[in-house]
């Protein structure tokens, strides 16, 4: 088996991002060791303090959150980072090239319940002399993404990333500390029988996601002629790495539960990273609308809907949009 290392530089990974990539990895080795901890070293359970999104923080996210960007901030390689526990982005190394996205810990309402979660993060260039402190500098689409991944932490540590060079999936040797190849190419199935979505929200979701979904509900007696299987692991990093294992569709679609909150998933830390991964792996990422790598950006804590995965089923959700 091959480490990350190696495997990156033979896909033409420059020097910085692979010492970029392999900071935000140490961090994440640490933070595979205290979730593994769980209540034996007091890291569950929620602080008094809310996010700037109005979310309780659970004391994981911001040791998450703080482990993250104390590396990132040391390494001298990000010219600035922005994460969902801060609530503006914070300035780095003036003199670096890169800029990062990340969602420290996603999931975190399953933190207690020692069930999966996972970190996201997305790596774009910094314009070339561009203030540290200019909050716009994030405000890039998601096809300017150079690097995206996420770390699950479940039964074991696995990590799946891309450099736009295909989506390739390590899992974590806690004996060496390394990520060992252990998919050469993830390849979602262009078809599938199986879905993933909150479904208490249904009486929230607008007409065409009710259709459709009502559509796979309905069985192979019903206009899609084949039964559909349903999975929710309540947190984004499960239900995708399940796609890019075995395809699926993954879906957060927009509702009216809270006017003022019509989506759910961020655009900059949750929804590019994935929809690079989704993509480089032969699915589709998409907001019903639009392409999901297409949406210029106007805020560091924007959310969009999310439909993704398996490419045909996608694109059979699609259908009931247009
Ligand atoms: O609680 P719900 O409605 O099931 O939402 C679960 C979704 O929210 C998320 O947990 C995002 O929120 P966090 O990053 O704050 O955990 C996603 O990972 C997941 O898909």
């Amino acid at each position: 088996m091959r480490r990350l290392p190696p495997v990156l530089i033979d896909d033409g990974c420059s020097r910085e991002l692979l010492s970029l990539i392999r900071t935000i990895l140490a961090a994440c080795k640490e933070i595979s060791f205290r979730v593994g901890q769980g209540a034996l070293s007091g890291v569950l359970g929620s602080t008094l303090d809310e996010n700037i999104q109005g979310e309780t923080q659970k004391k994981l996210d911001v040791l998450s959150n703080q482990l993250l960007k104390d590396i990132l901030l040391e390494s001298g390689y990000v010219k600035a980072i922005a994460s969902e526990e801060e609530d503006y982005t914070v300035a780095g190394n003036p003199d670096a090239e890169y800029i990062v996205a990340f969602d420290p810990l996603d999931g975190s309402s399953n933190t207690d319940i020692n069930s999966l979660v996972g970190t996201i993060f997305s790596i774009m260039k910094a314009p070339h002399g561009s203030d540290p402190a200019d909050q716009t500098i994030f405000m890039q689409p998601g096809h300017q993404q150079v690097a995206a991944g996420y770390v699950l932490y479940g039964p074991c540590t696995t990590l799946a990333l891309t450099i736009g060079k295909g989506t390739r999936i390590f899992t974590l040797d806690k004996t060496h500390g390394s990520f060992m190849l252990t998919e050469e190419f993830a390849k979602i199935p262009e078809d599938t029988k199986e879905f993933a979505i909150n479904a208490s929200n249904q009486r929230h979701w607008q007409p065409a996601m009710q259709n459709y979904v009502n559509d796979l509900l309905a069985g192979d007696t019903g206009p899609r002629g084949k039964n559909f299987n349903m999975r929710w692991i309540a947190a984004m990093v499960g239900d995708v790495h399940r796609v890019l294992c075995r395809g699926g569709l993954f879906t957060y679609p927009a509702d009216t539960k809270d006017p003022n909150k019509p989506f759910k998933l961020r655009l900059l830390y949750e929804a590019n990273p994935m929809a690079m991964l989704v993509e480089q792996a032969g699915g589709i990422a998409h907001t019903g609308e639009q392409r999901i790598l297409d949406i210029d950006p106007q805020e560091i804590h924007q959310r969009v809907p999310v439909i993704l995965g398996s490419k045909n089923e996608v694109e059979a959700c699609l259908g009931y949009h247009k």
